[in-house]
């Protein structure tokens, strides 16, 4: 299947993106979790079997599974002459700016990951000091430093597909990150953007260079016309107006309305997605915390060229159900139990992936929540979440939709 064709958070999942979690989690410390956007050290061979079920939960539902690390390495085998140009770019932006590191660095890729997919496998999980050869060097960094130093540091956040880069209709954006570890996650979207036979020729409605930090997981497709982006700790309110503008002047693209939701800025609630999804035609999870503090900004062409803003001061009910064309019914987190609420938010009990109308992917340590779903007539497909829910990431953060069909 070629292309991008997302025009709904709903309708029937046909492909998908997701990166299985490998070494760069085994490259996570205790004093590095903070930086790394962890609250704890998965156990990698569990978290690897929670995400093949995952995987296995989609393509039993008919979905086309395809990984993040293929499509970079399928990259760099149809273009070979690719290889250098992404190897020098990532140890820069790794931060190595001596010729010297560099080179040493490059040798030992070489040398020791001559296949493109292990070299992009290794460009994730990152690289310690203790792993290069020290003869070449016997600098006073060498004699003192920590021998556990990481040069490269690991990209964890890998698994969490959904926020690097984002499908909006047929096109993409490619993110700006809000934090320094995930910014190098951007790099595979853009060669597989660039250069992909799949993906190549995608509208791109944001680049990574661009000024200002924009995530994937606050942005929600809610239909042809309306896309929901949320103003976060991650998404800041001009990479909207600019990302509008991208939009509305693009001929091609039906949408022409984007809801900007202003959400608390949190670490509980870093993105749109994960205080609020869509479950079924008129069906939303929110996490009931926001219901308060939300506000909803409509923003629309100006018919010149540049767009008008409006406050929508209603309820979120009546706002949603005006865009999505019937009547909304929220569902809340913890079923309205103020503590479960909070609990299972944290683990991201409103995180759901929707696989086709009233049929969600969740986790299934929110128990009290996926109660209020099924008694609601969702469709919940159960997924094992020990591990990979301690990276603060559901079963939507975990993916990246290529293709829906139309509802
Ligand atoms: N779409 C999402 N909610 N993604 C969750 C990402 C979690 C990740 N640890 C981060 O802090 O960036």
């Amino acid at each position: 299947m070629q292309g991008v064709n997302v025009k709904s958070e709903i309708g029937n999942l046909k492909k998908v993106i997701l990166h299985r979690p490998g070494d760069e989690l085994l490259n996570l410390t205790p004093n590095t979790l903070e930086e790394l956007l962890f609250d704890d050290i998965p156990f990698l061979p569990v978290a690897q079997e929670e995400h093949d079920a995952f995987a296995k939960i989609l393509r039993d539902e008919g979905v086309e599974v395809v990984y993040l690390e293929d499509l970079m390495a399928e990259v760099l085998d149809a273009k070979p002459e690719l290889r250098k140009q992404f190897l020098d770019q990532w140890i820069y932006e790794a931060g190595i700016r001596t010729d010297m590191y560099h080179d040493i660095i490059t040798d030992y890729i070489e040398s020791n990951y001559p296949g493109n997919k292990e070299m992009v496998m290794k460009t994730m999980a990152g690289i310690n000091l203790q792993e290069l050869p020290q003869k070449d060097t016997h600098l006073l960094v060498d004699m003192v430093s920590d021998r556990c130093k990481l040069v490269c540091a690991p990209m964890p956040n890998l698994y969490f597909t959904r926020d690097p880069f984002a499908m909006i209709g047929n096109g993409v954006s490619i993110n700006r990150m809000y934090s320094q570890t995930r910014n190098r996650e951007t790099i595979y979207g853009d060669y597989i953007f660039k250069n992909h036979p799949d993906f190549v020729g995608t509208p791109e409605y944001y680049s990574r260079n661009d000024t200002f930090h924009i995530e994937g997981g606050d942005i929600l497709n809610i239909n042809e016309h309306v896309l929901a982006i949320g103003i976060s700790q991650r998404t800041e309110p001009d990479a909207i107006d600019h990302i509008a503008h991208n939009i509305f002047n693009d001929e091609t693209s039906p949408i022409d309305t984007i809801l900007a939701f202003n959400i608390p800025v949190s670490r509980a609630f870093m993105h749109l997605d994960t205080v609020f999804t869509q479950i079924d035609r008129d069906k939303f999870t929110i996490h009931p915390g926001i219901m308060g503090p939300l506000t909803v900004f409509e923003i629309t062409p100006d018919g010149k060229g540049g767009t008008k803003i409006r406050e929508r001061n209603e309820d979120l009910e009546s706002v949603l159900s005006e865009y999505v064309g019937e009547k909304v019914t929220l569902i809340p987190c913890g079923g309205g139990d103020r503590i479960a609420a909070e609990r299972e938010q944290w683990n991201d009990g409103s995180n759901t992936l929707c696989v086709r109308p009233g049929t969600v992917v969740v986790y299934q340590r929110n128990n009290v929540t996926n109660d209020v779903l099924y008694k609601n007539g969702i469709n919940c497909l159960v997924m094992p979440s020990a591990e990979l829910s301690r990276g603060r990431g559901g079963p939507r953060c975990m993916s990246m939709p290529a293709w829906r069909e139309a509802l």
